[in-house]
């Protein structure tokens, strides 16, 4: 069965996820606010900013206008950046509560809400009125853009309140190369989404600094149990960190030079200034935001994040790094489970 999904954002994987379920049969529309990229996807069917030597399938279409792209959509997949996620869903609010729509909502994004500390399907929740929607979904796990666009095997897990709407969100992508998962826990999930965020920043910057493989296994293992300690406060499963939104989009994100974040970590290892690296980006490094929300989050909650509070001191202290690593290995001996 086919069905009308509007996808918003037509960033790296906005633009990669529309072309899963355009080629899975369903009538996509994948909305930009840029109207020059909008008009460049359709004419060229490419978008060489963010996803480089690929030509989409002409049966995807982008448009600019955000009452067009989501007129008579089933779904609505929400993939801009976390922080303004917010933003967009109020615009969706108004022209759904005009239009009397109801739709199903799924979102794809990486982040906590700063200030509210808030997970976006709580802001998704907030934003649209329960009467123009019905379920809220997240979609995530190891999943670089530049891999699903090849069409390389990528497995990622949809959760949802209710296992019955996940499922339905897992056929919509469903095909041989993008296999779907279904999860009733969206905290856990989320969770793990945003926060594997700061350990790939860490993990980048250690290459950076020309630490080696012991020093990233260890942050990347280290940085999962504090993502499990604050998931878990919230009423996360805890066997959801070990599955692909958490151990999974660790490995991905903190081992390739594909991460956004891996990337921004790196040349601040290097020496580069934060301004620097989210110059030079141009494109969402989630993460820098991330890191603000959780390391406050943990200190509101009393969890401890002691990498999540390093990683802090750095990007927003103007910390030195090799210092705060000093730091974090002079810490008191514990036990690894508590
Ligand atoms: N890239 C990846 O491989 C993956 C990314 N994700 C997550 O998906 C989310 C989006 O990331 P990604 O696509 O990579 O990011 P990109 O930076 O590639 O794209 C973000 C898109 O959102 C647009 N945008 C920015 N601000 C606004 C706004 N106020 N209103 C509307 N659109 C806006 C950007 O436009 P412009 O650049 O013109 O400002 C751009 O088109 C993130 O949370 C990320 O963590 C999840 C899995 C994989
Ligand atoms: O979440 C991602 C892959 O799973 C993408 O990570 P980056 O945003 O660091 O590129």
């Amino acid at each position: 069965m086919t069905s009308k999904i509007a996808v918003l954002g037509a960033g790296s994987w906005g633009s990669v996820l529309a072309s899963v379920l355009d080629e899975n049969g369903h009538d996509v529309r994948l909305w930009s606010y840029n109207k020059e990229q909008v008009d460049l996807f359709n004419s060229t069917h490419t978008n060489p900013h963010y996803i480089k030597d690929h030509t989409f399938s002409k049966t995807l279409v982008a448009y600019n206008d955000l009452a067009e792209a989501i007129d008579g959509a089933e779904y609505i997949l929400f993939v801009v950046p976390t922080q303004v996620t917010r933003s967009v869903a109020k615009q969706v609010a108004e022209i759904l509560e005009k239009n009397n729509q109801k739709v199903d909502l799924i979102h794809a994004s990486k982040g906590i809400e700063e200030g509210t500390y808030m997970r976006l399907s709580e802001v998704l929740a907030e934003e649209i009125k329960p009467a123009n929607r019905n379920s809220i979904s997240v979609i995530s796990g190891p999943s670089h853009a530049e891999d699903a666009i090849r069409k390389d095997i990528t497995l990622v897990t949809v959760a949802s309140r209710n296992l019955g709407d996940a499922e339905r969100v897992q056929h919509l992508f469903m095909n041989s190369y993008f296999r779907v998962y279904t999860s009733d826990d969206v905290i856990g999930v989320e969770i793990g989404a945003a926060l594997k965020n700061i350990i790939a920043i860490g993990a980048g910057a250690l290459n950076g600094l020309g630490y080696k493989d012991n020093a990233k296994a260890a942050l990347m293992t280290r940085g999962l149990a504090e993502i499990s300690r604050l998931g878990t406060s919230f009423g996360a499963n805890p066997l959801t960190f070990i599955g692909l939104s958490g151990v999974g989009d660790i490995i991905v994100t903190g081992t390739s030079t594909n991460s956004r974040n891996w990337r921004a970590g790196n040349e601040l290892g290097q020496g580069k200034s934060l301004d620097e690296v989210i110059d030079n980006m141009g494109m969402v490094i989630e993460g820098i935001a991330t890191t603000k929300a959780a390391y406050e989050l943990s200190k509101k909650r009393g969890v401890d994040m002691p990498i999540t509070s390093a990683i802090y001191h750095v990007l927003y202290d103007n910390a030195d790094i090799k210092e705060t690593i000093n730091q974090l290995m002079t810490r008191e001996g514990r036990s690894e489970l508590s």
